[in-house]
């Protein structure tokens, strides 16, 4: 059964005008190596730590500036948030199609409540907390390129036709502000496309970006703003001691216009001294050092990196069953080939470089969780194929080859083929991204011994599910199992209404 909405009945929650306050009683545990009798052993001692939340219940007029809005992604999702809002529906060929919200956790997916006479009760995932509708999202943004968003929407070849037709009234008047190009991040191919640039130095720069998004306040008379990275994939940039390893050397390196500092760290760097949140789709390392010092000294929200959408997102399930299934995967092989303009920037060899390290890394957690299947650094080959093919445009052709080792010798091999829009896959991630980092705005936590209430860590490994390289705290672990990640943060936002996560245990039916 399907229900819409709920309220916690529990000694734990009080729904106040303001907020939901709720008491959580966390159950973790503490491992020690004892020395009993001269003999070492782990000794696991549970504990229970009482933390208090409290969610502000006014959800704000959310303004989201996409940096790169021109793009495929940028241009498909403020399309499918205008459908959505005007309950637009257009011809296929197939069928009249309805706007919706397919592919958003937030938007589209449901949680277990519990049970009624014996048949399991589900609600919206977004009905746990107040969250804000997406249909109310004011958009704007940056882009390199002048290209207004109905231009821009025509240009990707996602959306049917039919839909284009009824959206570009709504979409020819949206023009990206000019961007910070920098073509020595970017492959050279993007340069024709480098027509809405920033001049000045990349202090200027830094000022101007500030100001775009105070003129955008300002404007759009939003209460609050969520800054996103989905223009084009860039080349690392060095991390360098004295350099961007704090941020006293980063903001001294930004005074001295150093040219490794790259668009995508100004436009953090921008963000973070606004206390605005910025949020990186793309694999490269924006977050360097320096900047991640900056936002934890300024508790300015920061998360990434490279929304988890397709390919990688399918990995961290199947790697996480195989091995939790005690299967040994020892080769994996991803292959895609694409044609939109994404595809082109990341033909080149160092735009490339960066995709692949943040389609690797996912299965690290995995792997490093079974020392019955691994050796100490033993992993499965792993080797990440992109081909730029034009003639496909968005719709990515992925194929992928997962070779395990079985019992007693034996081998099994998984071969998936997967084709799809990519931009139909990223949109809806780059909505529950905004939508879940405004929510965390609105979240104070306070464990017990605490004296005041405070927010989540700046460094929002909580949006993990959504991202590929997912960034967290520093000296904190990396979860990549995608299940693992999805429990986490529903169970937060459970324990935000007083509800305790769910543990599938259903003992009342065993
Ligand atoms: N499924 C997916 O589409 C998916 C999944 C994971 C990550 N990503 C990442 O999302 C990003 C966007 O993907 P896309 O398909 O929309 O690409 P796209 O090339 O269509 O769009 C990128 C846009 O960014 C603009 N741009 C480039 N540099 C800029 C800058 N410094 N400032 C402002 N604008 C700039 C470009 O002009 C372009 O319009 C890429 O980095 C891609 O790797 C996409
Ligand atoms: O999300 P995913 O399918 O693993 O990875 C995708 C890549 O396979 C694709 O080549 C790239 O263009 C997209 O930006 C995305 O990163």
């Amino acid at each position: 059964m399907f229900i819409q909405s709920f309220r916690v009945e529990s000694p734990n929650v009080k729904y106040s005008e303001e907020s939901i306050d709720s008491i959580y009683d966390y159950q973790t545990t503490e491992l020690v190596h004892e020395n009993v009798n001269g003999k070492y052993e782990w000794v696991i001692k549970p504990k229970s730590v009482r933390y208090e939340f409290k969610t502000e219940r006014r959800v704000p007029k959310l303004g989201v500036m996409l940096v790169g809005w021109g793009g495929n992604n940028g241009s498909t999702l403020t399309a499918g948030v205008i459908a959505n809002r005007l309950g637009i529906s257009w011809v296929t060929k197939e069928k009249i199609q309805q706007a919706n919200y397919f592919g958003s956790l937030t938007q589209a997916s449901t949680c277990r409540i519990g049970s009624f006479k014996g048949e399991e009760i589900h609600a919206p995932f977004k009905s746990l907390l107040p969250m804000v509708d997406p249909n109310d999202i004011v958009f704007g943004g940056w882009d390199i390129n002048n290209m207004n968003l109905a231009d821009a929407m025509a240009r990707a070849k996602v959306l049917d036709i039919d839909l284009q037709k009824q959206l570009r009234p709504y979409m020819q008047g949206m023009n990206p502000l000019p961007g910070i190009y920098d073509p020595d991040f970017i492959a050279a191919n993007q340069g024709e496309r480098a027509n809405n640039v920033v001049k000045g130095s990349k202090k200027e720069q830094v000022q101007k970006i500030i100001q775009d998004i105070r003129d955008f306040k300002s404007k759009t008379k939003v209460d609050k703003v969520v800054v996103l990275w989905t223009a084009n994939t860039e080349r690392y940039s060095d991390v360098i001691v004295g350099f961007n390893d704090t941020k006293e050397t980063l903001l001294a390196s930004l005074e001295r216009n150093e040219s490794e500092i790259s668009p995508s760290t100004l436009y953090g760097l921008a963000c973070v001294q606004e206390n605005v949140p910025f949020i990186n789709g793309s694999p490269q390392n924006t977050f360097v050092p320096g900047l991640i010092d900056l936002a934890i000294t300024r508790n300015s929200i920061i998360a990434g990196d490279d929304f988890k959408s397709g390919q990688t997102k399918m990995k961290s399930v199947l790697v996480d069953f195989l091995v939790g299934a005690g299967l040994k995967p020892t080769s994996i092989v991803s292959y895609n080939h694409l044609g939109n303009n994404d595809g082109m920037n990341l033909s080149a060899p160092q735009t490339f470089r960066s995709k692949e390290i943040s389609k690797s890394n996912v299965v690290d957690d995995m792997v490093a969780s079974n020392a019955i299947l691994y050796e100490p650094g033993e992993h499965p080959d792993h080797v990440v194929v992109i081909k730029y093919v034009p003639y496909v445009g968005d719709s990515k052709r992925a194929m992928d080859e997962y070779t395990s080792e079985i019992f007693m010798g034996g081998k099994n091999t998984l071969v998936i083929h997967n084709t799809c829009e990519d931009s139909l896959l990223a949109a809806p991630l780059i909505l529950d991204l905004v939508l879940l980092a405004e929510l965390c705005t609105r979240i104070q936590l306070k464990k017990e011994g605490e004296g005041k209430f405070h927010s989540f860590h700046p460094v929002a490994s909580i949006l993990s599910y959504l991202t590929k390289a997912p960034l967290v705290p520093p000296g904190t672990p990396v979860v990549n199992a995608l299940a693992k990640q999805r429990a986490m943060l529903e169970n937060i936002m459970r324990a935000c209404v007083g509800l305790a996560p769910e543990n599938n245990m259903t003992l009342e039916y065993k």
